[in-house]
């Protein structure tokens, strides 16, 4: 449809339904919205990234990814919400304003589209892939651990039946590996923001080791500085700090890859909530939510601009 005035940013929804709102999303704002497929999933699904740019050709960008983990609805809904928030916002917000003068955004918000629809058809709580392989018989690869930095370290499966499987090799799924092509051939992508839920945190590299990374000072007090604007929005407390450290050790992580590519702020959320309902976050969450990670990634942002 030509319009996402009947779309509801207060809802879940289904993949197909996100596929339909990205499409009439790119069509009313194609000033500023573009639609890119980076590859296919496993079943062969489209791989879809949005673009966020007003001018300029290959500027400097800000990746963000939701929904790498199928049943963590709450972040594709934060995701959507934010790409109508950058839209809105875009020449009137002072802050997105500079940021989209002299970078581009890209979003990708159905990361995982086999396991997401499996999640709306058989198993709400499924987390990986849905990839099989001869002689195997578990399904799916954990995209969270499929990545090279780490690879096969703690905090990471060999059993194709963990929910933290690694899989048989760095990038072998070919979710994560559309993504190390994209990153790698655009070459400037200075800020990457890597989305789950739940546990309420804000972490950054390493997560396959205890060891601090290079400007982990300056990780740190973003961190500190999102996490407030976060809380200033609804009294939401996040914890923050690197993922080793902070939450446990996880090995072949986005993160950790990203940030030994050279993408030197490189995040992770955990969004709503600490537990009570975790995966099955209400929707009624959902806009409060997205407001105040908005307000985390605009900071983070706007340091990536800056810096
Ligand atoms: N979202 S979650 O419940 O799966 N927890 C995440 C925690 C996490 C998030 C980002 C980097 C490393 C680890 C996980 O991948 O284990
Ligand atoms: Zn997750």
């Amino acid at each position: 449809e030509r319009s996402t005035s009947s779309f509801s940013y207060s809802s879940y929804h289904t993949l197909e339904e996100i596929y339909n709102w990205i499409d009439s999303f790119v069509t009313e704002h194609s000033d500023i919205v573009s639609k890119i497929q980076i590859g296919q999933s496993f079943e062969n699904r489209s791989i879809l990234v949005l673009k966020f740019s007003t001018g300029g050709s290959q500027r400097p960008a800000i990746w963000i990814d939701t929904g790498i983990h199928s049943r963590e609805w709450i972040t594709h809904a934060t995701g959507i919400w934010i790409a109508k928030k950058i839209v809105t916002k875009y020449g009137k917000d002072p802050v997105l304003t500079n940021i989209l003068n002299a970078m581009d955004i890209f979003m990708e918000i159905v990361t995982n589209p086999d396991g997401f629809a499996f999640t709306h058809s058989m198993n709400r709580l499924w987390r990986k892939n849905k990839s099989t392989r001869p002689g195997i018989f578990c399904i799916g690869v954990d995209l969270n651990r499929n990545w090279k930095t780490g690879f096969g370290g703690n905090g990471s499966n060999k059993n194709p039946c963990s929910e933290t499987y690694h899989g048989p090799f760095p990038q072998s799924e070919p979710e994560v590996a559309a993504i190390v092509k994209f990153i790698t051939a655009h070459g400037k992508i200075k800020a990457l923001i890597s989305i789950h839920s739940y546990s309420q945190m804000l972490m950054y590299p390493y997560g396959h080791t205890l060891e601090p990374v290079s400007n982990q000072r300056e990780l740190y007090y973003l961190a500190r500085e999102a996490v407030k604007a976060l809380y200033e929005a609804h009294g939401v407390e996040y914890i923050y700090g690197s993922i080793s450290t902070t939450l446990y050790v996880a090995s072949g992580i986005t993160v950790d890859w990203a940030y030994d590519n050279g993408i030197k702020y490189a995040f992770s959320f955990e969004l709503r909530d600490t537990g009570r309902y975790g995966f099955l976050l209400p929707a009624t969450q959902i806009v409060p939510t997205a407001q105040e990670t908005w307000m985390a990634i605009r900071t983070i942002m706007e340091h990536t601009l800056k810096h």
